[in-house]
């Protein structure tokens, strides 16, 4: 069974090949902020859940509308997003390192909520098929770096573009206390709500092991 990956996050690529899938990575070409400011003008703000919700399945679509290599697509797609909920307000990348700098030092100390949503469509035969959508929520408690560390940390650019200025699983993992929630849902994608998004589409999940 091939699985498609709308994304382009490393992250997500490398979550799903430590877990037996080695999916096919096509970049969804999604603009994210255009797509959620339209939505916005016309139904009001959206929440987190709403808000990846919305952008995965929009990147899930976006490949699910063209052929990949010249043929039509066979298999599963996956589109994700992720975001972070810090008090009250939803954080994407702060791709700027005063950003990033100026976030953690509120973030430390304290929880954020990291969402993430995922939109699989069974596209198997070459059409698209059912779709189903599930979103996962994380609670992350930060450790409490001082102003040198966090400093180093933005220095190493890690921090400037990943959803919430941090990772579980790399360089930020010692700023990390603890993490309430399926790990995986924090580094972009959760392999539990995939499991069960796939068995909804009524697929048995050792059928996209990658048995070589
Ligand atoms: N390695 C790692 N990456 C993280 C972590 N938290 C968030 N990220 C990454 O931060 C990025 C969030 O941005 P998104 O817009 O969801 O995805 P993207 O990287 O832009 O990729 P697309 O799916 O192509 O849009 C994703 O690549 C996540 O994998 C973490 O703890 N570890």
């Amino acid at each position: 069974m091939r699985l498609y990956l709308a994304s382009t996050s490393p992250a997500r690529l490398a979550t799903l090949r430590a877990a037996g899938v080695e999916p096919l990575a096509v970049p969804p070409h999604v603009d994210e902020d255009s797509l959620v400011s339209a939505v916005e003008a016309e139904h009001g703000p959206l929440d987190a859940p709403r808000m990846v919700g919305l952008l995965a399945r929009a990147k899930a679509e976006a490949v699910a509308g063209k052929p990949h290599d010249g043929a039509p697509i066979d298999g599963l797609i996956l589109g994700g997003d992720s975001a972070f909920l810090f008090d009250g307000t939803i954080y994407g990348k702060p791709h700027l390192p005063e950003a990033a700098r100026e976030r953690w030092r509120r973030q430390r100390g304290r929880s954020g909520q990291l969402w993430s949503g995922h939109w699989l469509i069974d596209h198997r035969g070459g059409r698209p098929g059912r779709a189903v959508g599930a979103n996962a929520v994380a609670v992350v408690s930060f450790a409490d770096p001082d102003d040198a560390e966090i400093d180093a940390y933005v220095a190493s650019g890690e921090p400037l573009e990943v959803a919430g200025a941090f990772t579980i699983d790399s360089l930020g993992g010692p700023f990390i206390r603890s993490v309430d929630g399926d790990p995986s849902t924090v580094v972009g994608l959760s392999l539990s709500t995939l499991r069960d998004l796939v068995r909804e589409l009524g697929i048995d999940w050792p059928a996209l092991w990658n048995r070589g």
